[in-house]
């Protein structure tokens, strides 16, 4: 059985680049995570999404315990045999969730009662219960159980909350046990209090984890704040374990957060922007269902190798999205998934080289030419 593990291969300022080795395959880094919240990245095959680069995906524990059911998954041999996705996963703990989609929700120190948001049944989520729905499932990385508070809020709210996870960060880890091959991933909390940050790392470095997250942004703090706080608060974090920044982002988003020292991500943008007709390209985003893509014969992005670049035109896809076909969300999924994992390699690929800077500026002058 492989141990968990991650080797740095790479430093570029504060990017760096490396490698995480589980007990079901290798993750390269920096990484992005697409999410399959329902054991599906929704429009896309399993074997599609690793055609698009990925080496980890990201599943829900809030969606999962509500239907199928962590029981059946387990009885049916696990997540990975479900989703046929043999590749590691990394699942979230539930503890966002619940408090962005489930009703009549009653948070204390034990943990979160609730009524589904799906029928209405009534579930509650322990820092236990979460560890031994995501040992069910089989997941590869474990995300400690946490609140996650929404912004704005007071200073003292965030510290309480923050005092909170750092408790049921303990009680994840109590009851995680040891699962060789297998990682818990604590998450830092403390809104964009530099002090609070510190506080909840110093914390979560004494109990002692496999990897770190910070978690509490991406909650509509804006760019130029998650990156104030990133700022300070990445380098808090060990920085010989993986550091994951939860839910971000946007492209421009991603390239700046591991200019800061982040090693993995996910969000469900570029899939649930996708089907929205969204497409993200190196010159910037475009809506594929504007009427002055109807004659263009070009492709979404010249420069893009995945299958709705080579086969077809922004008039095929504004055709199909416009009369509401299946394949338009196929097709602009995978684009969308196939640039962002693009986007990655890049990185590493610059990284190695010691020119992250001249990829960033690249980057950022490539969307400042407008003409997508
Ligand atoms: N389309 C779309 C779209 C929808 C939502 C978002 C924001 C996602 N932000 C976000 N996810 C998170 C998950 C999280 N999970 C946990 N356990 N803890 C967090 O603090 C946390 C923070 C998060 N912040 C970004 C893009
Ligand atoms: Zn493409």
């Amino acid at each position: 059985m492989t141990k968990f593990s991650f080797t740095r291969t790479a430093q570029d300022g504060r990017a760096r680049t490396g490698v995480i080795e589980t007990a079901r395959g290798a993750i390269r880094t920096p990484a992005f995570m697409p999410v399959g919240t329902a054991a599906t990245v929704k429009a896309m095959l399993p074997g599609s999404v690793r055609e698009t680069g990925a080496d980890i995906l990201l599943g829900n524990t809030y969606h999962l315990m509500l239907r199928p059911t962590a029981e059946r998954i387990e009885r049916l041999g696990g997540l990975h045999k479900f989703m046929n996705w043999e590749r590691p996963v990394l699942t979230d703990s539930g503890g966002f969730q619940v408090m962005s989609l489930a009703a009549l929700r009653k948070l204390t120190e034990k943990g979160v009662t609730f009524k589904s948001h799906i029928d209405g049944s009534k579930h509650e989520i322990t820092p236990e219960r979460s560890m031994e729905i995501q040992r069910m499932l089989g997941s590869d990385i474990v995300m400690c159980f946490d609140e996650c508070p929404a912004l704005p809020a007071s200073r003292a709210r965030i510290s309480e909350s923050m005092q909170l996870s750092m408790r049921w960060a303990a009680r994840s880890k109590e009851a995680f046990g040891d699962r060789p091959g297998h990682a818990l991933f604590g998450i830092q909390q403390g809104g964009l209090e530099e002090d609070l940050r510190a506080e909840s790392a110093a914390a979560l470095r004494e109990i002692g984890f496999d990897g770190y997250a910070v978690g509490g942004l991406a909650v509509g703090e804006g760019q130029e704040a998650m990156f104030g706080c990133l700022d300070f608060a990445a380098g808090q974090l060990p920085e010989d374990r993986p550091r994951y920044l939860m839910g971000v982002g946007k492209p421009d988003d991603i390239v700046g957060t591991v200019a800061r020292g982040i090693d993995m991500m996910d969000c469900v943008l570029p899939s649930r922007s996708g089907r929205t007709g969204q497409a993200f390209t190196r010159r910037g985003v475009l809506n594929i269902k504007n009427a002055r893509h109807a004659d263009d014969p070009r492709p979404l992005d010249e420069r893009c190798g995945c299958p709705a670049c080579r086969q077809y035109s922004r008039a095929y896809l504004h055709h199909v999205f416009r009369s509401q076909e299946i394949i338009a969300s196929m097709l602009m999924t995978w684009h969308n998934l196939h640039y962002y994992q693009d986007l990655m390699a890049g990185m590493r690929d610059a990284i190695s080289a010691n020119r992250f800077a001249a990829f960033e500026a690249d980057f950022h002058a490539a969307r400042a030419e407008g003409d997508i």
